[in-house]
């Protein structure tokens, strides 16, 4: 078998938005989340998967093409952006396309995801390439600002050319119960995405519990959500496995309700090769296959790609290069 066959297949593009539905709270209050039964199955998760040589090259090649490739800095510049864009048109160095097997595969990351007044530069870089732009917006991470200047930030960054907003809630509104107030503003920002898919950041390490963390996730696909991240990145805490299967489990209670199909992204905090096999185990071993595809499952990440291409090296060339000879993103 060579890697190219071992790749899992494209899923249909899930072209199809969320539409959304009236605010229901029968669907998640009274929900329990057991945190040690969580805990557990997330670590049954990483422990007792032994993955053969080329299967795991394949799944880091399809790791490659579900990353949100990544830049949220206070010093981010264009030409940063610039360097990034070229990373995710090309996110393996020659060498290693051709020893796997994929030179001809044209394989890209899932998207790039910049701040808004990034967007712009972002855009023109990945002219042609088909990958999207994603922008962070609502006041990005901690969304304090007033509902009507968080709107307009979403109308900016569509303005601008982005066809992703990862917007983040008001965790306020979690904190305190307020479920109608947290679907008002998901659904206002829904709205103002307009064409744009919307990816709502629940900021998980900020939400206190399990259960919050499973009615956030609710809420936000009731109101239309049509993905559901775990993270800014900038939390004390940000994804980890045990929280991002109260998340998925959700998605999949969403989907037997509805029959909506809602993406995952976990973010913030993942570095290793290692992370982006165990996440995709979470989601073929609870959602399937079909959630193995861009289209319903990213990686949020700034600095994952850099590991996974010196593991796909390692297996190509039986030997490790220093981290500063593969061109990082
Ligand atoms: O949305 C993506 C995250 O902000 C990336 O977080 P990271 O810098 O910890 O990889």
């Amino acid at each position: 078998m060579t890697v190219e066959t071992a790749v899992p297949a494209p899923a249909a593009a899930n072209d199809l938005r969320n539409p959304g539905m009236a605010l229901d709270l029968a669907m998640f209050e009274g929900h329990a989340v057991n945190r040690s039964a969580a805990e557990r199955r997330a670590a049954s998760l990483t422990t007792r998967r032994s993955v053969k040589k080329d299967w795991q090259a394949a799944w880091l090649i399809n790791a490659v093409r579900c990353i949100d490739l990544t830049t949220l800095a206070g010093d981010d510049t264009a030409e940063r952006v610039r360097r990034l864009c070229a990373k995710a048109r090309q996110p393996l160095a020659p060498h290693i396309t051709e020893g796997l097997g994929i030179a001809g595969m044209r394989l890209t990351t899932g998207a790039v995801c910049v701040y808004p007044t990034m967007v712009t530069h972002a855009v023109r870089a990945l002219e042609g390439s088909g990958i999207p732009v994603a922008s962070v917006a609502t006041g990005f991470p901690a969304g304090l600002m007033p509902l009507h200047l968080r709107l307009e930030e979403i109308r900016y960054a569509v303005a601008e050319g982005a066809e992703e907003i990862d917007i983040v809630i008001t965790r306020e509104h979690v904190l305190s119960g307020n479920w109608p107030a947290l679907y008002d503003e998901v659904a206002a920002m829904r709205d103002a995405c307009g064409p744009a898919h919307l990816k709502a950041i629940l900021a998980t390490g900020d939400l206190q519990t399990l259960r919050n963390v499973y009615a956030a996730s609710m809420v936000a696909m009731q109101a239309g959500a049509d993905f559901i991240k775990t993270s800014t990145g900038k939390e004390g805490v940000n994804a980890t496995l045990p929280v991002s299967l109260v998340m998925v489990r959700a998605l999949r209670d969403y989907l037997d309700a509805t029959g909506h199909r809602i993406g995952f992204k976990p973010a913030g905090g993942m570095k290793s090769a290692k992370d982006a096999l165990n996440w995709q185990f979470l989601m073929r071993e609870e959602m399937g296959r079909d959630w193995l595809d861009p289209h319903l499952f990213r990686l949020g990440a700034s600095s994952m790609l850099g590991d996974i291409e010196r593991q796909l090296e390692h297996h190509v060339t039986g030997r490790y290069s220093s981290a500063s000879r593969l061109a990082l993103a």
